[in-house]
C-alpha cells in the first residue's frame, strides 16, 4: 500500500500527540511531534540565558543543535544534543516560553526544513500548528482538531494529576488561551486550519472516535 503524509494541526492541548502517536502506531508510520521541536530549543535558549526576543542569536544556537525525534515506550523520546530531555521540555517555564521562540521567521524557516526532511519519504504523521499549511502543504491527510477551552484544560488538569503534579485548572485556561492566542496571532505560520483540512470537534469524542475518523480519511486518500 502506498505509504501518506498525515497532517494533524490544532490548538493547544486538542488532543493531537495523543491521536497522532495511536494513528501512526496503526499504520506503521514514522510519528514527528513538531511542537516538542520548538520545545527544545526553547529549552536550550532558556539554560543558556538567550533572550528569547533575539531572532538572531536563538537562530545562531538552533544552527548548532541537534534535535532527534525517536519512538521510546512511552512515546516519542526527544534527544537535545545527545541528552534526553523528553520531560525537561514539558515544563511550565518552557510551555509558557515556548510561542515566544516560535514566532520568529528565522527560526521557523530552519524548523520547517529539518520537519520537511523527516517527512520527505511519506509514510508520516505530523502534528503540530503549520503542518497542512506550510510543512506538509502536499499532505493526502489533514485534519485540523478542536475542542473548547475547558475541556482542553479539563483533560490536561487531569493528565497532570495523573501524573502526579497538581495543577490549578483556571491556571490552566488562562494559559492554554494565551498560548492560543499568540500563536493564532503571529505574523508567520499562524495556527489555521488549511482550507483543504478536515475539522474534527473532539469535545465530545473519545479518543479511539478521533484516532478512527483519521483512519478513515487515511484508508479513503491512500
Ligand atoms: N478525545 C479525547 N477525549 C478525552 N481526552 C483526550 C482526547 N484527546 C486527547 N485527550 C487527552 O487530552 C490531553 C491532551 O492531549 P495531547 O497532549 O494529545 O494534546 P496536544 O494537542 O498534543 O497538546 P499540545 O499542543 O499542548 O502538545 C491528554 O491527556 C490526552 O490523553
Ligand atoms: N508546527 C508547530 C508546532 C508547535 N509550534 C509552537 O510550539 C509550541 C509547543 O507546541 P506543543 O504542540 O508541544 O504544545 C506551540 O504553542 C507553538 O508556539 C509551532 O509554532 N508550530
Amino acid at each position: 500500500m502506498k505509504k501518506i503524509s498525515i497532517a494533524i494541526d490544532g490548538p493547544a492541548a486538542a488532543g493531537k500527540s495523543t491521536v497522532a502517536k495511536i494513528v501512526a502506531e496503526k499504520l506503521s508510520y514514522i510519528y514527528i511531534d513538531t511542537g516538542a521541536m520548538y520545545r527544545a530549543l526553547t529549552y536550550k535558549a532558556i539554560q543558556n540565558h538567550v533572550n528569547l526576543e533575539n531572532e538572531q542569536e536563538l537562530l545562531a544556537v538552533l544552527q548548532k543543535t541537534s534535535i532527534e525525534l525517536m519512538p521510546g515506550e512511552e512515546g516519542q523520546i526527544i534527544i537535545l544534543d545527545g541528552e534526553n530531555v523528553t520531560n525537561d521540555i514539558r515544563s511550565a517555564q518552557v510551555t509558557n516560553s515556548v510561542s515566544a521562540v516560535a514566532k520568529h521567521r528565522a527560526i521557523r524557516a530552519e524548523m520547517v526544513a529539518r520537519q520537511q526532511e523527516f517527512g520527505a519519504e511519506g509514510g508520516v504523521v505530523m502534528d503540530g500548528r503549520d503542518i497542512g499549511t506550510h510543512v506538509l502543504p502536499n499532505a493526502e491527510v489533514k485534519v485540523f482538531l478542536l475542542a473548547s477551552v475547558d475541556e482542553r484544560a479539563a483533560r490536561r488538569h487531569a493528565e497532570n494529576q495523573s501524573k502526579g503534579f497538581p495543577t490549578d485548572l483556571e491556571q490552566l485556561k488562562k494559559e492554554i488561551a494565551t498560548r492560543d492566542k499568540l500563536d493564532s496571532e503571529r505574523e508567520v505560520a499562524p495556527l489555521r486550519k488549511a482550507e483543504d483540512a478536515e475539522e474534527i470537534d473532539t469535545t465530545s469524542m473519545s479518543i479511539g472516535e478521533v484516532a478512527d475518523r483519521i483512519l478513515a480519511l487515511a484508508a479513503e486518500r491512500n
